[in-house]
């Protein structure tokens, strides 16, 4: 199979060009690819192929094969990918994803992208949309005991589920071993990615983040999205706000007036190759 390497701030996929061809099996090898010793290595695997309502439509598995329904750091690299290897020449370009159809400017040099703001879309507060188990419609500041330990989390969905939680200091916060808690508590039915947030000034967040299927990634495009929400609805910031992340910086703006999210930031080719499955 052949695949190219992208990373988006270090959250970095095998993507597989299934426009021709939808792959079979296609959660087990995303496992296959994804492992970092015996496979291409990556935080999951992403596919790329056509659609009869957008330009594109992209599908993401997880590390584990699980499926998400959005990725914001994949769908910047969906982008660069139908760009640079000339499969549109459109600099604006929508994209069908199992959460909707999202729509991107790409900002181009020398005939490739170097960097793609996402319109993400409203961001979902509905507890049961989500889905979290709660008493409260919506999941703002909510105590939830961790390993013993009480912590307050905001809960949005940017078409998949995130829970937000306000720390001191996010380069000592033990992400690894607090991670997987959150993940697989039981209020969280479909599991959870979660965001460890500091605040550093109105304008700027420190952000790790622990995936659902995946683990600790470098960054991660939608838990930027959700976790400015989260800021904007706790009083913590204002509504644009640069998210800093272990491998690199996004621009997010939450559009109060329209309720929406735009998301800007990097998009990267690394490597192509072949594997055999
Ligand atoms: N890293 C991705 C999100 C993957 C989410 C996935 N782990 C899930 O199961 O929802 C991003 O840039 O938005």
């Amino acid at each position: 199979m052949k695949f190219t390497k992208m990373q988006g701030c270090g959250n970095d996929y095998v993507y597989v060009n299934c426009i021709e061809k939808e792959l079979e099996n296609s959660n087990e090898i995303a496992k296959v690819v994804s492992n970092r010793h015996f496979g291409v290595g990556g935080d999951g695997m992403i596919m790329i192929c056509s659609s009869d309502k957008a330009d594109f439509r992209m599908k993401m598995l997880n590390a584990d094969g699980s499926e998400g329904a959005m990725c914001g750091n994949g769908i910047r690299c969906v982008a660069k990918y139908v760009y640079d290897y000339k499969l549109t020449n459109k600099e604006n370009l929508s994209i069908e994803t199992p959460s909707g159809i999202k729509y991107l400017d790409l900002t181009t040099e020398n005939n490739k992208v170097v960097e793609v703001t996402v319109n993400m879309g409203s961001p979902i507060l509905e507890a049961k949309l989500i889905p979290v188990i709660s008493d409260n419609d919506k999941v703002i500041a909510e105590p939830i005991d961790i390993d013993g330990v009480e912590y307050k989390i905001t809960c949005v969905s940017m078409g998949n589920p995130h829970a937000i939680v306000f720390v001191e200091d996010t380069k000592n916060f033990q992400v690894e071993k607090i991670g997987p808690s959150f993940e697989n508590n039981k209020i969280f039915p479909d599991r959870v990615n979660t965001e460890f947030i500091q605040v550093i000034d109105r304008n700027t967040i420190s952000m790790r983040v622990w995936e659902r299927g995946s683990g600790e990634t470098l960054a991660c495009g939608t838990g930027a999205c959700a976790s400015v929400v989260a800021c904007v609805l706790n009083g913590k910031t204002e509504d644009e706000v640069t998210v800093k992340l272990l491998g690199g910086d996004l621009k997010i703006k939450y559009d109060r007036e329209q309720n929406l999210v735009f998301m800007t930031g990097p998009a990267v080719i690394v490597f192509e190759g072949e594997i055999e499955l």
